[in-house]
């Protein structure tokens, strides 16, 4: 198994970009568009990774789902949250199963 110890490394990365030179760092120049230019970047890789799906290229797949994660944990950054939240409502959720999880919410 690839360790996810990369995710944090990118995401040390991105948390260090936030004081960086825009004209030197891609990450550093879409903070510094805003919000509505991370979330037209994270609608685009999301967009892409359906045409890739679509198309059924398995390596196209790999880098745009890539792109995709990036850019959505350019989006956690910008609100000042990291992996480490979405991984722990992973574990939050692990072992309940969806099917049970949308029943109870109607109940
Ligand atoms: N993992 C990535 C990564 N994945 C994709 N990209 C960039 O994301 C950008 C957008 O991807 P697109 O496919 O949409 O390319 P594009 O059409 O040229 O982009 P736009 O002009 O539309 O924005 C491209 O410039 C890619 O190079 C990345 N840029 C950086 N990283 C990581 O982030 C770190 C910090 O990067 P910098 O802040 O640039 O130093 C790097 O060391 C890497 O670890």
């Amino acid at each position: 198994m690839i360790d996810i110890e990369v995710l944090h490394r990118v995401a040390n990365t991105l948390a260090e970009r936030k004081a960086a030179d825009p004209d030197s760092s891609y990450v550093s120049s879409l903070y510094a568009k805003g919000t509505d230019a991370i979330c037209k970047k994270v609608a685009e890789e999301s967009a892409e990774t359906i045409m890739a799906s679509k198309d059924g290229d398995l390596l196209h797949i790999v880098w745009e789902v890539t792109d995709l994660w990036f850019h959505t944990m350019i989006l956690l950054a910008h609100h000042g949250l990291t992996v480490d939240d979405v991984l722990a409502e992973f574990r939050r959720r692990e072992g309940v199963s969806g099917i049970d999880e949308k029943r109870s919410r109607s109940e």
